[in-house]
C-alpha cells in the first residue's frame, strides 16, 4: 500500500477479508515475510503508538448504552464538547435528522422515556459519525461499512467516506462491486489467497472473477430499476 492510496477488497464470504484486515493490523501474525510499516515490521511498533494512527471500523462496532454524544466521543473525550463537528459528523453519515432535530444529548436505548432506539442502519451510520469526527488518522481500515444501510444512504455514506479521507490511506471490505470500482486498487480474495489485483478497468479487462461478479450485479441493478419503472 502506498501512501493516500485506496484499496478495495472484495471476495465471497469466508475468503479471508477480515483476516487480512487483522494481519494487516497486526492482530495475527503470519509466518514469513512480517506486515512493514514504513519499513518497520508491525510487530516492532508500540500498540499504542499505532492504534493512534490507525482508525478502524469492525461489523461488530460498539453500541454505548449512553447518549449521542457519549457513543461519538468515546475515548476522545476533546469532541465531547463541540457541538459543531459532532452534527457535521453526523450529517456526514446521513443522520442529519438527528443533528438537526434532538441532537447530540439524545439518550439511545432504554435509559428512559425519552431515549430514542436506533435501528441497525441507523446505529451503523452512528459508528461511522465517530469514525469522520475522529478521522486524524494516517490509516483507515473499513470493513463493510454500510452493510446495513438502503442503496440511497449507503452511496451518500461512501461519498462522505471518499471525501473526508480523500487524504488517508484507505481499505475498505466491501460486497459490492460498485463501492469497490472507486478505489484506486482492488483485491480479490479467494480461499485465503488475493487472486486478481488491478483497478476497475483492468480488472474488468481481465475477464476473471471480478468482471463476472461486476456483471452479476450490474444486470441484477438493471433489473431492479426495470421492475421499478414497469407500469402496475
Ligand atoms: N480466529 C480464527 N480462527 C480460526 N479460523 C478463523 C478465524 N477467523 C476466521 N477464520 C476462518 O478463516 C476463514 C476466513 O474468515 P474471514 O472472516 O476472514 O472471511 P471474510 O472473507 O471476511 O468473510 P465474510 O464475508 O463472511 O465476512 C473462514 O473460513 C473462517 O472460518
Amino acid at each position: 500500500m502506498s501512501r493516500g492510496e485506496k484499496i478495495a477488497i472484495l471476495g465471497g464470504n469466508g475468503s479471508g477479508k477480515s483476516t487480512l484486515l487483522k494481519v494487516v493490523l497486526g492482530l495475527y501474525v503470519l509466518d514469513g515475510e512480517p506486515v512493514r510499516y514504513d519499513g518497520v515490521p508491525v510487530s516492532a511498533i508500540d500498540r499504542n503508538s499505532m492504534f493512534a494512527r490507525v482508525q478502524v471500523l469492525f461489523q461488530d462496532f460498539v453500541r454505548y448504552q449512553g447518549t449521542v454524544r457519549e457513543n461519538m466521543a468515546a475515548g476522545h473525550s476533546a469532541a465531547l464538547k463541540d457541538d459543531a463537528r459532532l452534527r457535521s459528523a453526523l450529517k456526514a453519515s446521513g443522520l442529519g435528522e438527528l443533528a438537526d432535530g434532538r441532537g447530540p444529548d439524545t439518550p439511545l436505548g432504554q435509559m428512559d422515556a425519552s431515549s430514542i432506539y436506533l435501528s441497525g442502519g441507523q446505529w451503523q451510520k452512528l459508528a461511522l459519525s465517530r469514525l469522520f469526527l475522529h478521522s486524524d488518522a494516517d490509516l483507515v481500515v473499513l470493513d463493510e461499512p454500510t452493510s446495513a444501510l438502503d442503496p440511497m444512504s449507503e452511496s451518500a455514506a461512501m461519498d462522505s467516506i471518499w471525501r473526508l479521507f480523500a487524504d488517508k490511506t484507505v481499505l475498505l471490505v466491501t460486497h459490492r462491486v460498485a463501492l469497490a470500482g472507486r478505489a484506486d486498487r482492488i483485491w480479490v480474495m479467494e480461499e485465503g489467497r488475493i487472486v486478481e489485483e488491478g483497478n476497475h478497468e483492468s480488472l474488468l479487462a481481465l475477464g476473471g472473477r471480478y468482471a463476472r461478479v461486476w456483471s452479476e450485479q450490474q444486470a441484477l441493478h438493471d433489473r431492479k430499476i426495470s421492475l421499478r419503472s414497469e407500469p402496475r
